[in-house]
């Protein structure tokens, strides 16, 4: 059964290491899998490695002076530990990082083709557009606004449309829920979910808002202090009762006893 899950997956990430600056071990043997086509959550609070673990994935922690020191990543079969980032991309990975990068004096349509990659026709990018539109109808209402003069719903949803013209295999998302009003982070998961089934694209979700990331995936890892600290399905995960404690917002209030038990709990988990 195990054998089975890991020969369909499209990630798949061993016990990996990470360095920034050659001293400071930011994770500490994660592994994490993504199933072909699956919905993935990495929980956990501030400073975890959540984004860290992402970065290790994208190739993007030489900019920030790090470098994986342990273990294998393997996408779609082939190693990529030591792949470019560039390359990383043309194979199908997709990280959109956090704080919704996109270009504020452009508007959405002109966000959409400069995120095009080379040698993309007209003709299909015009198609995958039109493909983004039917996704964000909000987007399509605004495509020749100026984008800096979007919401903040509406600049996440165009950084998401930002890298689905890139036709990507595996999409990874960095705290796309932060900031926003809870009716949007519905909007923008449910969408989320429909790309997911419809498109069959695997998308690996990094959240702090356990409570919505937990509605739309259908596994989650737990991160704590570098490490995975526990891994579900979903369902398994919202019914823990340490995750409904300390990520549901389901605990028992925040008495001095209380803190002092949940500190006592905490440790455990990391
Ligand atoms: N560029 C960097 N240089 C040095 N240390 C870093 C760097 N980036 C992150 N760290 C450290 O690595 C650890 C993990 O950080 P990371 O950003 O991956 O956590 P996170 O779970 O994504 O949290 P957050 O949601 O706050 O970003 C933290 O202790 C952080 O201070």
């Amino acid at each position: 059964m195990q054998e089975k899950a890991q020969g369909q997956s499209i990630l798949s990430m061993n016990s990996i290491e990470v360095l920034y600056d050659n001293v400071m071990l930011a994770i500490k043997g994660v592994s994490v899998q993504v199933p072909k086509g699956g919905m993935v959550a990495l929980l956990g609070s501030n400073g975890a490695g959540k984004s860290t673990t992402l970065k290790a994935i994208s190739g993007l922690l030489k900019a920030e002076r790090g470098h994986i020191s342990r273990g294998e990543i393997k996408f779609d079969g082939t190693d990529i530990t030591e792949m470019l980032a560039q390359k990383r991309v043309e194979m199908g990975i997709c990280h959109v990082i956090e704080g919704r990068r996109v270009f504020e004096h452009l508007t959405p349509d002109e966000n959409l083709t400069a995120a095009a990659p080379m040698g993309m026709s007209r003709s299909e990018l015009s198609v995958q557009k039109d493909k983004i539109y039917d996704y964000f109808p909000r987007l399509a209402e605004r495509r020749n606004s100026q984008a800096g003069y979007l919401s903040g719903g509406e600049q996440q949803m165009l950084a998401i449309g930002r890298a689905l013209v890139t036709q990507p295999s595996l999409l990874m998302l960095d705290e796309p829920s932060l900031g926003l009003a809870p009716f949007l982070v519905a909007e923008i998961f449910g969408i989320l979910q429909k790309i997911n089934r419809e498109e069959g694209l695997s998308v690996l979700l990094v959240e702090q808002n356990a409570l919505a990331a937990l509605e739309i995936v259908s596994e989650g890892y737990l991160i704590e202090n570098g490490r995975v600290v526990m891994h579900g399905t979903a369902e398994a995960l919202k019914s823990n009762s340490d995750i409904q404690e300390f990520y549901l917002g389901g605990g028992e209030g925040t008495n001095f006893h209380n803190v002092k038990h949940y500190s006592r709990r905490k440790r455990w988990l990391s």
